[in-house]
């Protein structure tokens, strides 16, 4: 007898810089990891070599918003034939710590980048990516869940002011964090069922509390392994 493989599972983690994600990613990794489920932990931009460069020269070049946001679709579209699309095509979880809800709320509400031409490229860089051969030809690769971490822009600059010496994005004034998370509330809203909203102004029990009841809730983690609370480490 044959054990039918899992299904491949696609999920994002979203949010303004500083918002808490990273604890949280390798927390969800290894619950499912614990689950007997192989993770592919990944990030945006990069997940590749080529795709490496790419986040160098977005992090630390100056640009347009133009430039900026077909060098993030560029990364993606590697990413995904790369990496993506064959971990999800070998049943893998699949979390990366951001995706294209970024470039609509960086590129897009951040910089004022168009919302329409950033639908193009989403679509043209997101189809005929996808290897499994049950998938429609126009498929628009997405992730199945993201996870968006909604902080206020002055509480993730607090946690930011002694954190780290900030890149490019890290740099910009509070207004420009404060219409990143409109972008993301924009994107939460277009898309209801994908999007689950953490309140991220909490500690980072309760925080883990509501990432991994998000992922119960979809079935996709068995209430024995969410409840184990975040490694001591990262908690
Ligand atoms: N719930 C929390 N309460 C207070 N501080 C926190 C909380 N979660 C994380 N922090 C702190 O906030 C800072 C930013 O956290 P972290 O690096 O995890 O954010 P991030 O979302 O991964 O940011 P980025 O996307 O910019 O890398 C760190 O100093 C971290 O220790
Ligand atoms: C995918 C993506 C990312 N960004 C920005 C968001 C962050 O400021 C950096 C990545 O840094 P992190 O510490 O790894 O979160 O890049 C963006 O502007 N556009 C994008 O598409």
């Amino acid at each position: 007898m044959t054990t039918a493989s899992p299904k491949g599972l696609f999920i994002s983690f979203e949010g303004i810089d500083g918002a808490g994600k990273s604890s949280h990613i390798e927390g969800l990794a290894q619950a499912f990891r614990d689950q007997g489920r192989v993770v592919t932990l990944t990030r945006e931009p990069g997940g590749t070599p080529l795709a490496e460069k790419l986040r160098a020269l977005m992090l630390h070049e100056a640009m347009d918003p133009l430039t900026e946001a077909l060098i993030a679709f560029a990364a993606r579209r590697d990413h995904l034939v790369q990496v993506i699309e064959p971990a999800l095509a070998r049943g893998e979880v699949v979390i990366s710590d951001r995706f294209t809800d970024a470039t609509f709320a960086y590129q897009g509400a951040g910089r004022g980048f168009d919302w329409n031409q950033l639908l193009i490229l989403e679509r043209m860089a997101q189809t005929g990516t996808a290897l499994q051969a049950d998938l429609a030809e126009n498929f628009l690769r997405e992730p199945d869940m993201t996870i968006w971490f909604d902080l206020p822009a002055e509480v993730a600059a607090e946690r930011l002011a002694t954190a780290r010496v900030p890149d490019r994005f890290e740099a910009q004034p509070g207004e420009f964090f404060a219409r990143v998370a409109q972008g993301y509330a924009d994107r939460a809203k277009a898309a209801p069922q994908r999007f689950a909203r953490i309140d991220a102004n909490t500690s980072r029990h309760a925080v883990w509390q509501q990432v991994t009841q998000a992922v119960v809730r979809r079935g996709w983690l068995a209430i024995m392994v969410a409840n184990k609370p975040l490694s001591e480490g990262a908690a």
